[in-house]
């Protein structure tokens, strides 16, 4: 059997038109979220977009007022406490508590989770030895750094053996390499298949991490798709071409249409969305006109281009597909 990215069988999280409002203030306008088990999904979006309220709703902490969603398989209206047993959550509703060590901490969340002492002991010591902690286990946690903090916080989620973990905003404040140490920790979930559910307000983290992304603006999810396919939809990305020949330059100047000239470098930009199709018609052009160019290379916006563009002034609603076909060669001369 063919199985599809939407296969419910497949899918760690399976959100149909979740709606929630505070007052008359409507934070999720009908929102639909597909994440395959055992792939990094980030729900990126600026402060307030409600990224804190979805992850709320999935991991039962919240109940939302209108759509239906599966997490691991079970309904979340009718099976919360299974979808709980299947999940971890971590960020902005911390379970850290200060007050005692992070040994304590990882002990209190054995016992939540049943655990027999010797079996929560033996998880305690791994995973601190896993997350660098195990110097600073017998400190009381509130003498944790911003990372060491976020680190223990992930390891408590894991004590439970989770599925699927919600992280919300995870390296908000951290410093660089306290951010990358948090990457590496969520690339490393992953591969041992576990489902990551990742809000982020950073466009680099997303654009590192996730499989697919979706931007969440307005209460919707204004766009979706691979970074690289997010990348494509603003408008910004070209084809360059540079040449050492001023003839063969020339010669593809003319031949080559809506081309930027950079005389001075022998360099031509084309605008173009990268695709394959696009750079096929480049080629033939080229050939077509018998020229060579010494470089081609292909530039596409990053994801802060794509993030202003959906959730500037004028939001665009699109689901991230490969554009129209550009024309090609043949048939721009059958015209
Ligand atoms: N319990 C609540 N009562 C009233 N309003 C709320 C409540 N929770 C969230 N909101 C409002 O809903 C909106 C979305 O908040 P939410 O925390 O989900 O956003 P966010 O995308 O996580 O933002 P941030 O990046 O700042 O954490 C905000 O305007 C917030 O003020």
């Amino acid at each position: 059997m063919t199985t599809t990215p939407h296969d419910p069988h497949d899918l760690a999280i399976a959100a149909t038109g979740l709606r929630k409002s505070f007052g008359d203030q409507t934070v999720l306008d009908g929102i639909d979220l597909h994440v395959p088990a055992g792939t990094i999904f980030s729900l990126l979006g600026p402060n307030g977009a409600g990224k804190t309220t979805a992850v709320g709703i999935l991991s039962t902490l919240l109940s939302a007022d209108g759509g239906t969603a599966r997490i691991a398989g079970h309904d979340l209206a009718t099976r919360a406490q299974a979808v709980r047993a299947a999940i971890g959550v971590t960020g902005q509703f911390s379970a850290v508590d200060g007050l005692i060590t992070g040994e304590e901490n990882m002990l209190l969340m054995a016992d939540l989770h049943h655990l027999p002492r010797a079996e929560g002991r033996r998880v305690t010591a791994e995973l601190l030895e896993r997350f660098d902690l195990t110097e600073a286990a017998k400190k009381p946690a509130s003498t944790y750094s911003g990372g060491m903090k976020r680190r223990l916080d992930i390891a408590m989620t894991l004590v439970g053996d989770p599925r699927i973990i919600f992280l919300d905003e995870p390296t908000t404040g951290l410093d660089p390499r306290s951010r990358h140490t948090m990457w590496q920790i969520i690339r490393e979930l992953v591969s041992g298949g576990t489902t990551v559910f990742l809000t982020t307000q950073y466009l680099e983290e997303a654009d590192q991490l996730a499989d697919r992304i979706a931007v969440l603006h307005g209460g919707r999810i204004v766009a979706e798709g691979t970074a690289e396919e997010l990348k494509r939809l603003v408008p910004g990305g070209h084809v360059r071409l540079r040449f050492s020949d001023p003839a063969a330059y020339e010669r593809a100047a003319t031949a080559l249409r809506e081309t930027q000239r950079h005389d001075d470098a022998l360099t031509l930009q084309i605008p173009s969305d990268g695709s394959q199709r696009e750079l096929r018609a480049v080629l033939d052009w080229l050939d077509a006109a018998g020229v060579e160019a010494d470089e081609l290379s292909v530039h596409t916006p990053d994801l802060d281009d794509v993030f202003f563009a959906l959730t500037g002034n004028h939001p665009v609603t699109a689901q991230a597909t490969v554009p129209a076909p550009a024309t090609t060669p043949a048939e721009e001369t059958a015209r």
